[in-house]
């Protein structure tokens, strides 16, 4: 026998009823087996673990007004929740498109929507960034509608190894593509005062960012590694001690939130990416072709707004939404992650 057969085979340790690790944790990692636990979580108004829920689904196909035959592009293919619904609307005639940076999730994606019956004849799934939606179109030609569903989904918030989340500990990286590009860990190590401070304050309106940026400085000069989620987490902590008691643990829970986004725009160039697929955006439509964009925070709200009124007052646009539609009541009781999101629209002239 050689050795490895020797090797005793250590039996499949028994997680307990409330196993710890993450992808031990949740039946609803794989969605497609577990499609009562998945309802029942839906049902408490949660986003099961390995999925993500499409948010403003009614609102956005009534606006694209989607027609079989039409060539369209989802620039952010997430879960492909979205996806999906566009492709029901083609009828299995036109042609989707669909990119994502995320080099992790975007096979699991492509592969379910293989298994749903959508593959290479209807849908062309592309790991790139939609600031390169010009190279799509120079294979697409111009595009008669176009979906962005801005930001990260929960299976990136979800995965501890991402980094995403203060919640949960892991490495903190927040790359949307982690095969490319710098971790915020990285990024951290050789940041300024001054830079951090504006990350802070431009990217997330933090309040606290002055200490908050003067406390991870301080102690990357002192030598400490700041490479985790919770390491991070308690730098926050220490620095917001002096806040009164009573409002203490959340306002600290809200600083979390705040700096993890400020890191995570940074890292993944998101504002500039942003502005590059909206100035790129006319070229890239067909006469009458339409443009929805899901946003979840006030700074890509601005960006959005500021680029559909510039592009509308020089005639490009024949017509902007005149205000961001937002989920409904009951789309925003349902699903939490939905009540940040305001909606925009544009029409190519
Ligand atoms: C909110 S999720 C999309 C969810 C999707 N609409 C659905 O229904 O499942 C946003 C996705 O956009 C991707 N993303 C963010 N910025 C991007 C960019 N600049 N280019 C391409 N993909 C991007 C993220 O990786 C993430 O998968």
């Amino acid at each position: 026998m050689g050795n490895q057969e020797q090797k005793h085979k250590r039996r499949t340790r028994y997680n307990g009823t409330h196993p710890k690790a993450f992808k031990d944790k949740y039946k609803e990692l794989n969605p497609e087996l577990y499609a009562d636990t998945v309802e029942k979580v839906i049902q408490k108004g949660n986003t099961p673990a390995g999925m993500h829920r499409s948010i403003c689904v009614k609102e956005i196909l009534e606006f694209l007004q989607i027609t079989p035959g039409q060539t369209g592009l989802d620039a952010t293919l997430g879960y492909g929740g979205h996806t999906l619904e566009l492709l029901k609307c083609l009828n299995s005639k036109g042609h989707l498109y669909a990119t994502d940076v995320d080099s992790i999730e975007l096979p699991r994606t492509r592969e379910r929507l293989e298994r749903l019956g959508y593959g290479p004849e209807i849908l062309t799934v592309k790991h790139t960034n939609f600031s390169n939606i010009d190279q799509i179109t120079s294979e697409s030609g111009p595009l008669n509608f176009i979906l962005a569903d801005l930001g990260v989904s929960s299976m990136q918030i979800d995965n501890p190894e991402r980094g995403f989340s203060y919640k949960t500990e892991g490495p903190l990286d927040l790359r949307l593509n982690p095969s490319k590009g710098m971790s915020a860990a990285e990024r951290l190590k050789n940041i300024s005062l001054e830079e951090l401070h504006g990350m802070l304050s431009e990217n997330a309106d933090e309040p606290h960012c002055a200490d908050i940026a003067r406390a991870i400085i301080s102690a990357i000069k002192k030598g400490t590694d700041i490479a985790t989620t919770s390491q991070l987490q308690q730098i926050i902590k220490d620095t917001l001690r002096f806040l009164p008691e009573k409002d203490r643990d959340n306002e600290i829970k809200k600083s979390c939130q705040r700096c993890f986004q400020a890191l995570r725009i940074d890292v993944n160039n998101e504002f500039e990416m942003l502005y590059e697929f909206l100035e790129k955006l006319p070229a890239a439509l067909a006469e009458g072709g339409r443009v929805a964009i899901l946003t979840f925070h006030s700074g890509e709200d601005r960006l959005v707004k500021k680029s559909f009124q510039r592009f509308y007052r020089e005639g490009i646009y024949s017509e902007i939404a005149s205000e961001a539609i937002r989920p409904s009541a009951a789309e925003c009781s349902s699903n939490s992650r939905a009540r940040s999101a305001k909606l925009r629209w544009a029409v190519k002239s």
